[in-house]
């Protein structure tokens, strides 16, 4: 049962990384964008949007689960900083050649065995 969800799981996890990183390279090549997507930039690149993300908390204090007190602007204000972080994160793995759904299910499943 577990290890046909896993199975389940990591299909879908594959399925969306391959697509996450085609379109970001189809989109990388279309703008000539693919020299600056160097592993130093993209890091650099994906800080400034962790910082972007941290923005919409800072001062704010803590958030109720589910944000029932958000605006629509606002959830898809976070929708979207949330994006920029995995895509970047997405990019980053693609140029070393890692399986980044894979290896979060890896990881999760050797953070289950500590
Ligand atoms: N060389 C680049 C530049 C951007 N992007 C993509 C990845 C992110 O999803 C998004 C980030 O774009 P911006 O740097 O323009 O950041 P924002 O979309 O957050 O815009 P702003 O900072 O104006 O809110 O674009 C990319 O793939 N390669």
């Amino acid at each position: 049962m577990l290890k046909a969800r896993y199975k389940k799981l990591r299909h879908i996890c594959q399925f969306g990384r391959k697509e996450l990183s085609k379109r970001l390279a189809e989109f990388a090549e279309l703008r000539g964008w693919d020299e600056y997507h160097s592993s130093r930039n993209l890091l650099l690149a994906l800080v400034g949007e962790v910082g972007e993300l941290s923005e919409i908390f800072q001062w704010k204090g803590e958030v109720t689960k589910g944000l029932p007190n958000w605006s629509c602007d606002d959830k898809e204000h976070l929708e979207e900083e949330l994006s920029d972080v995995l895509l970047y994160l997405v990019c980053l793995a693609d140029v070393y050649g890692l399986d980044l759904g894979q290896a979060a299910l890896t990881k999760i499943v050797k953070n289950a065995q500590k």
